[in-house]
């Protein structure tokens, strides 16, 4: 598999709804073999670039290219699995009157087996989609979009209304489809998931490419660092040293978010030469994403 070239992208894209600029000029690249995380506030354009990708939405402006063509056409949908936040599937159907269905659709189609055991249906296909619970449902959507053995798949927040098990068995499935070689594109709110799972992450913000790379390259856009210690400083008094975004206490434990963290730990060693068990790390992908997207409104204010 080529991993040069995107499978899927958008190029300088926008989309205008009325007066309203939700995507200024985005660029995205899908690759094969690979997860790409599309992240931003509500509102911040992910279904609308979804929405073009799919071939739902027309840009205004710039280009939208998908396996080498135009998104939307039957050659292009037969290659596509999706997971949207609306699934629009009949309450009478069973699960399993909807995979066959579904599956019928796509020329070499994964086993109905491995579907089930992907997607954590097994005991289900008998039932209704209506009798299936909240997480169930979103299981069976999940089936139908890697049931076709797509080569690009779209995943918007598949694991809303996911249990932890259920969660972390999609996450499973998701990574054998990369392992075959599928370009994925995952929007989500959930970062741990994006951490867990992206090659690549694309941080949007008001329709606009904030940042792209890798999840370790994000991390490193941001100085934040996390620092974790045994003290009995108190936190309400850290929380008020310059540097310092924020400071928790669980038991004896306190746990402290600095840029930079030099100062905050000189600080700390004097007002607790007791201090033990200090650890310092790299701010997860939640604190660069949320200091990422507050410079961008901060500029825009
Ligand atoms: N059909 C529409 N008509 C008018 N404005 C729209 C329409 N769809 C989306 N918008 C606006 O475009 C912007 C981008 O919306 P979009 O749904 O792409 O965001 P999102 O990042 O997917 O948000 P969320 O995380 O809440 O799902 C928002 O300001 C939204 O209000």
């Amino acid at each position: 598999m080529d991993r040069r070239f995107p499978l899927a992208q958008l190029r300088g894209a926008s989309k205008r709804y009325g007066d309203r600029l939700a995507l200024d000029r985005l660029d995205l690249g899908l690759h094969a073999g690979q997860v790409t995380s599309l992240l931003g506030a509500n509102g911040a354009g992910k279904s609308t670039a979804v929405g073009l990708l799919l071939g739902l939405l027309a840009a205004d402006a710039g280009e939208v290219s998908v396996l080498g063509g135009a998104p939307g056409s039957d050659a292009v949908r037969r290659q596509c699995g999706t997971m949207l936040q609306q699934a629009g599937i009949p309450e009478r159907l069973t699960a399993g009157e909807m995979l066959a269905l579904v599956r019928s659709n796509y020329p070499d189609p994964l086993a109905l087996d491995e579907c089930v055991a992907l997607a954590g249906l097994d005991g289900l296909l008998d039932r209704r989609y209506g009798a299936l619970s909240g997480g169930q449902q979103r299981r069976l959507q999940f089936a139908l979009a890697i049931c076709g053995r797509p080569r690009l798949l779209f995943l918007d927040e598949p694991t809303t209304g996911l249990d932890v098990a259920a969660r972390q068995a999609l996450w499973a499935a998701v990574r054998s489809r990369v392992a075959e070689g599928c370009a994925v594109l995952l929007t989500t709110h959930y970062l741990e998931e994006a951490e867990a799972l992206s090659d690549r992450v694309a941080v949007i913000d008001r329709g606009r490419l904030l940042a792209e790379g890798s999840v370790d390259e994000i991390r490193a856009r941001v100085s934040l660092r996390r620092i974790r210690c045994v003290s009995n400083v108190a936190e309400a008094v850290v929380a008020q040293w310059p540097g310092v975004h924020g400071a928790t206490r669980e038991g004896g434990t306190l746990r402290i978010v600095a840029e930079p963290a030099e100062p905050v730990l000189r600080r700390l060693l004097e007002a607790d030469p007791q201090l033990s068990d200090l650890e310092i790390h790299r701010a997860g992908l939640a604190e660069a994403f949320l200091a990422l997207t507050n410079a961008s409104t901060r500029e825009a204010a």
